[in-house]
């Protein structure tokens, strides 16, 4: 394989959550395209350093601060790169294309519009999920689930996937119902089921068990319409690996430690964890007896954030 190219790469919010892009010379490399702003890593620059000359070159802003949001690897057929992604969330001066390269400030829900080269996929889902997964936590009856997912959008949770399997399918499909008249457009619901049962919830995601994974990956081609979410749950690199070949919007990884919910399972640990998100092309939040207090030790291995059952429900 060739050498890879180590690229940084800037996601730059603006006070109304719009992302700034920029557009790609035509006679470079994915010509044309829409970008995020950033460069090619020179001989001896960390990430951080080559971002804040890169951004300085093309927007004539001075990087303030910086986090980490994903690492892409991907082979396009003439090269290899390895996008290194971090969000500038400050930063002094006023940016512009200052190279003459166009400029614009695009919503994030209106990103799935925009032309970009295939590596970015992964990039426009990382920008629009938040750092937390809700996993309903198992033993409580529909009305308690009902009041409890209610209770955490209310707190600010996002994302919310709605494992019930204690309750019949009647049942857990009535919840699903009440859920998604009540929650607020900030709180986001993933179901689980057959493609039969969850087809027609258009407003819910969908998120995958290991096993349906892998029956979709033979098929190699995504179930799920675009504008609905796609998760999956995963437990190692082949599976991982399956998320990107159906197109999935993110991964679940676990066991990252030992867990109550699963006491048999193996733990994954931070190592191991660390190197299958290296090698990954989708968003990973980590599960497995994490609690928020994890977050920084997540995001410094590379993952979207955690997803928790106990640590998230209050
Ligand atoms: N900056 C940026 N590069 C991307 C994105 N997506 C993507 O596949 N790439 C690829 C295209 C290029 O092969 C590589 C970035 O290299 P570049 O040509 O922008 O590097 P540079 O700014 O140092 O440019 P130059 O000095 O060679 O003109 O990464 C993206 O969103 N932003
Ligand atoms: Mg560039």
């Amino acid at each position: 394989m060739n050498k890879q190219l180590h690229v940084a790469v800037a996601v730059i919010e603006d006070t109304q959550g719009r992302i700034l892009l920029t557009q790609r010379a035509a006679d470079k490399h994915q010509g044309g395209l829409w970008e995020f702003p950033g460069g090619k890593c020179e001989a001896g620059e960390s990430v951080l350093q080559a971002l804040a000359r890169e951004l300085q070159e093309e927007l004539g802003i001075e990087v303030v601060n910086a986090e980490p949001l994903i690492q892409i690897p991907y082979q396009y057929p003439e090269l290899n790169v390895l996008l290194d992604v971090h969000r500038v969330t400050a930063y002094r001066g006023d940016a512009h294309g200052a190279e003459g390269q166009p400029m614009q400030w695009v919503a994030k829900a209106q990103l799935q519009q925009i032309a970009f080269p295939a590596a970015n996929r992964p990039i426009v889902c990382a920008v629009q999920l938040p750092q937390q997964y809700l996993v309903t936590p198992t033993g409580l009856d529909a009305e308690a689930l009902y009041q409890g997912v209610m209770r955490a959008a209310a707190q600010g949770i996002e994302l919310v996937q709605l494992r019930a399997p204690e309750l019949s399918e009647q049942a857990y499909f009535a919840l699903v119902e009440r859920l998604l008249q009540a929650l607020p457009v900030s709180c986001r619901l993933l179901i689980k089921g057959s493609w039969a049962q969850v087809q027609d919830y258009e407003q819910a995601g969908w998120h995958l068990t290991s096993a349906q994974l892998e029956q979709f990956a033979q098929q190699s081609e995504r179930p799920l319409p675009s504008n609905r979410w796609l998760a999956v749950s995963c437990h190692n690199a082949q599976q991982l690996a399956w998320a990107t070949q159906i197109s999935a919007d993110f991964a679940c990884l676990s066991p990252v430690q030992a867990t109550a919910s699963h006491p048999d399972a193996q733990p994954l640990g931070w190592a191991a964890t660390a190197e299958l998100i290296a090698e990954a092309q989708v968003p990973v939040y980590l599960l497995g007896g994490l609690q928020p207090s994890d977050l920084t030790q997540a995001f410094i291995i590379g993952a979207q954030g955690i997803a928790a059952i106990r640590g998230l429900w209050s």
